[in-house]
């Protein structure tokens, strides 16, 4: 069926095994609007980590993912994943510090968009900037990723996709309750942000910060129409 209105990001008969065959979950269906955030639920264990790094395309899946209506692969994958950002639960494995990657990121972008040093450098004072509205002092850039907590990990990151303006759907995997608030900064951020996926352990910030609820069980997922209480 055709539509006129291209649908942001949608997954259609998402599936994934183990490395040994055992069948993690099939079936998983996701049309993602603007201004969604979608919180995802689910027992330890039922593949809620390894559903978002399939919706990055870190994982081998069957299925289909479309970012408006284009495939991963026909944007380039490494291009695909500054557009659908995952940001992991622990801090990654990143050799160097968050500026030495905040730099490669920016010019990186700079090359492909063919924008000069000077825009390319707003970027990246952007993205310091937001992140020190959240709290992140500016010397924790030059410390290594390794030396940072979990918390000010996800807050640079999240500084860094929004603020080099490159990610359209974000991929939360469990943030602490301290970027509750910064939800609400993306989600009125005047950033290419449209919607993002939050997986959380915790019913409280799964109310607070939720527009949809996608419950993973038995092998398969549902959406609920109201919050967890
Ligand atoms: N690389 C891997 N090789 C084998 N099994 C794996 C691998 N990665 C994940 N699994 C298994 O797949 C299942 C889903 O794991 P996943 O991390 O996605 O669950 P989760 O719902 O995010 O769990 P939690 O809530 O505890 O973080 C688990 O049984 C896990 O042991």
């Amino acid at each position: 069926m055709s539509t006129d209105v291209q649908e942001l990001f949608t997954v259609r008969e998402l599936g994934c095994k183990t490395e040994d065959g055992t069948q993690i979950f099939s079936d998983v269906e996701l049309t993602l609007n603007e201004g969604d955030i979608v919180v995802v639920l689910g027992k330890s264990g039922c593949g809620k980590t390894t559903f978002l790094k399939c919706l990055a395309h870190l994982n081998l899946y069957t299925g289909h993912i479309m970012l408006h209506g284009k495939t991963p692969k026909s944007y380039g994958v490494p291009i695909y994943r500054t557009k659908v950002a995952y940001i992991p639960q622990r801090p990654p494995l990143l050799p160097g510090t968050p500026r030495d990657f905040l730099s490669a990121a920016s010019s990186f972008k700079a090359r492909r968009k063919k924008v000069n040093a000077s825009m390319s450098a707003e970027g990246s004072e952007h993205a310091i900037g937001i992140a020190s509205s959240w709290g992140v002092d500016t010397q924790l850039w030059d410390r290594d990723w390794s030396n940072l907590s979990g918390g000010e990990t996800q807050r640079i990151a999240l500084a860094i996709g929004v603020g080099l303006d490159t990610a359209e759907v974000l991929l939360l995997d469990e943030p602490t309750s301290a970027l509750d608030n910064e939800s609400y900064v993306l989600k009125s951020s005047e950033s290419l942000l449209k919607a993002i996926v939050w997986i959380t352990h915790s019913p409280e910030q799964a109310s607070r910060v939720g527009t949809r609820f996608l419950q993973f069980a038995d092998g398969g997922s549902y959406e609920e129409s109201i919050p967890p209480v």
